[in-house]
């Protein structure tokens, strides 16, 4: 089906951005998955391409790309492997942040490296009392002078032993009322005296996508850290959280596509009891129908991705499209494997790495039962409290 929102442009930066990750990505990622990590020196030509925060400012050293060129990107990291989620992370969620809320000072700073891959981004808000309930994170921040101390501990933090910057989602007003009221966001920088990284931590999937625990004791972050208003740090991610839960259901689709691609590829040479695996009509039927729920979801993100452009509030349908998507994505990839017999569980076979991808994407950005809480309350039914 064609997807009529996106131009010629685009179709050459998508040729042009896939022979990059062919050569620069595909032959190391086994690489990246053992060292838990993906190097800088990836960021860094991914920066030098103009892979990274293109939708930033020229006089920051972006193209101004539309939001299109994101859409792009993040199926086309995601077409790899989605332990790349960290750049899609850098570029669409965090840097965002600083562009929208920083001070002009603050983005002559941040936003030119993080263009150029010399800055890797990352955001804290999770701790390891404090997941979906964002209001109970216990990490302040309390001013002394010129600067903030901040005391807490963040955790699952998605680029986090690789970032040189950080923004922490912290408590500047512990009496606020209620609670959220007293959130801020502060930009710590990987230097600052009193941060120090945790190990990598051991996941099941998204092995190179690097996440790790942040422990912030008396970190003295200088006030010129603060982005936007103090209190006002709940309010952004709420902005900014409808674009993020759009990327996951974007990467979901993706995931969806590659996985009956490579499954329709296996069935149609395997072979047993003298036949294709694809001459079963049970596997016609399974892949037919996953092919089916695929398009079905596909177009629903594409309607959403021109709502979006267009400055739509669309909270209730981001949340519908990001949990229903990475269901779906996981439900395709327990088929998948299931279509490849034993093989679907070694290592050497791409859908293995795959099934133990998708399993977070139902978990992180927001859990899909807090997605359905959302969709409930702008149905009128929760009580307001
Ligand atoms: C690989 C990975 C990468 C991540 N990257 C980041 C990152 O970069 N930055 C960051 O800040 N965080 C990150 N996270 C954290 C992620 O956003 C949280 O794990 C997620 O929000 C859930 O929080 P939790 O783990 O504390 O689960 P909990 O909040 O403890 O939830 C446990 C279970 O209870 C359910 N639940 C909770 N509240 C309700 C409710 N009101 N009604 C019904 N069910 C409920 C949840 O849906 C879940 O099923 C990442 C996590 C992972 C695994």
């Amino acid at each position: 089906m064609k997807r009529h929102f996106l131009e010629e442009e685009h179709a050459i930066f998508r040729s042009s951005l896939r022979k990059f990750l062919e050569q620069e990505a595909a032959p190391y990622f086994a690489d990246w998955e053992v060292n838990q990590q993906i190097p800088r020196s990836f960021w860094k030509k991914a920066g030098e391409q103009g892979y990274l925060c293109s939708w930033a400012k020229e006089v920051y050293g972006g193209f101004e790309a539309d939001f299109r060129y994101s859409v792009v990107l993040n199926e086309e990291f995601e077409r790899i492997g989605t332990a790349m989620v960290g750049l899609g992370l850098h570029n669409d969620i965090v840097m965002p942040y600083i562009d929208t809320y920083g001070s002009e000072e603050q983005k002559k700073r941040w936003l030119p490296k993080a263009i150029q891959g010399e800055i890797i981004s990352a955001i804290a808000m999770t701790e390891p009392g404090a997941g979906s309930d964002l209001a109970a994170i216990q990490t302040t921040a309390k001013k002394d002078g010129d600067a903030y101390i901040v005391n807490g501990e963040k955790t699952f933090i998605t680029n986090g032993s690789s970032a040189d910057l950080v923004v922490v989602v912290c408590k500047t007003n512990l009496h606020a009322q209620p609670a959220y009221k007293g959130i801020s966001l502060l930009v710590v920088e990987a230097n600052t005296p009193g941060f120090r990284k945790g190990k990598k931590l051991k996941k099941m999937g998204q092995l190179a996508n690097d996440t790790c625990e942040l422990i912030f004791e008396d970190a003295r972050v200088p006030a010129g850290n603060l982005l936007g208003e103090e209190g006002k740090g709940f309010y952004y991610l709420m902005e900014k959280l409808q674009q993020e839960r759009l990327l996951v259901s974007m990467q979901s689709v993706a995931a969806i596509k590659e996985m009956i691609t490579i499954t329709s590829e296996y069935v149609k040479q395997r072979k047993a009891f003298g036949k294709r695996i694809s001459e079963f009509q049970h596997t016609q039927f399974q892949l037919a129908e996953l092919y089916t729920e695929w398009q079905i979801g596909n177009v629903f993100v594409d309607r959403l991705i021109e709502q979006h452009m267009a400055g739509e509030q669309i909270v209730s349908e981001v949340s519908m499209a990001k949990w229903w998507t990475t269901d779906l994505a996981k439900k395709v990839a327990a088929i998948c494997m299931q279509l490849h017999g034993g093989y679907g569980y070694m290592e050497e076979f791409e859908i293995a790495r795959r099934y133990r991808d998708v399993a977070v994407s139902s978990i992180y950005a927001g859990s899909n039962e807090i997605m359905k809480l959302i969709i409930a309350k702008n149905m009128g039914l929760v009580d307001a409290e």
